[in-house]
């Protein structure tokens, strides 16, 4: 992990215990009300998705953390065809896939948007964008008009080119500022992300 990337971490931190001292009464009244009750919608008063890829787990982790932060259903994109179990072989797959816009095939069809007013994108970034499965997913559906609200787990780079590359793919959608989380630091990153859904009003 990059110094740089400490550093940006730390200040995420902070960041969140500032806003944590305001905000420990939203974050608790889920949990009191439960999921079905009418304090408990989020503030657009509308459905989320949370459609995510996630060949190691990292960006699975963090789609379970905007789940119990924000409700929602949980969509993980499964392609037909697996990546290979070796790291090496899976980077040059993608390497290839990204090069010719290959689209893999997944194995279930994505619901469509319309059921929906934010749909979380969750992807690791692989060779600084997200990975070819979420590039199929959102050119399988019209997302005009929806919020497109971005998730990156990276070993490094943090977003890349993510955020811009899902606005050049759903150009007539709404895109979040993206949350970038470092792999290794999944599990520790509840609070992160409960702090990027405050800054997006999207936790309820
Ligand atoms: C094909 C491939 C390409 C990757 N490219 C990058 C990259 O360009 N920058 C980076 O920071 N991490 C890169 N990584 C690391 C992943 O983004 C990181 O491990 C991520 O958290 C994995 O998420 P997952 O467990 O949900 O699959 C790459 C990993 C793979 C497999």
């Amino acid at each position: 992990m990059s110094k740089h990337h400490e550093c940006s971490v730390n200040t995420a931190r902070r960041r969140f215990c500032k806003l944590a001292a305001a905000g420990l009464g939203l974050l608790a009244a889920p949990a009191v009300l439960g999921s079905g009750e009418a304090g408990a919608a989020a503030p657009q008063g509308g459905r989320h998705l949370i459609a995510y890829f996630s060949r190691t787990g990292n960006t699975r982790t963090i789609a379970g953390q905007i789940q119990a932060a924000a409700g929602g259903e949980l969509l993980e994109l499964r392609t037909v065809t697996p990546y290979p179990e070796d790291y090496r072989a899976t980077t040059e797959q993608a390497k290839k896939e990204l090069a010719s816009g290959y689209r893999p095939p997944l194995q279930t069809t994505p619901p469509d948007p319309a059921a929906y007013d934010v749909i979380f994108v969750g992807s690791p970034n692989w060779w600084g964008t997200i990975a070819p499965p979420v590039m199929t997913f959102l050119t399988s559906a019209d997302f005009s008009g929806k919020t497109i609200a971005p998730f990156v787990t990276h070993g490094g780079s943090r977003l890349g080119r993510a955020v811009e590359d899902i606005k050049k793919l759903c150009p007539k959608a709404t895109v979040l500022p993206g949350l970038a989380v470092y792999g290794e630091s999944v599990a520790d990153a509840q609070e992160i992300t409960a702090a990027w859904l405050r800054r997006n009003g999207l936790a309820r």
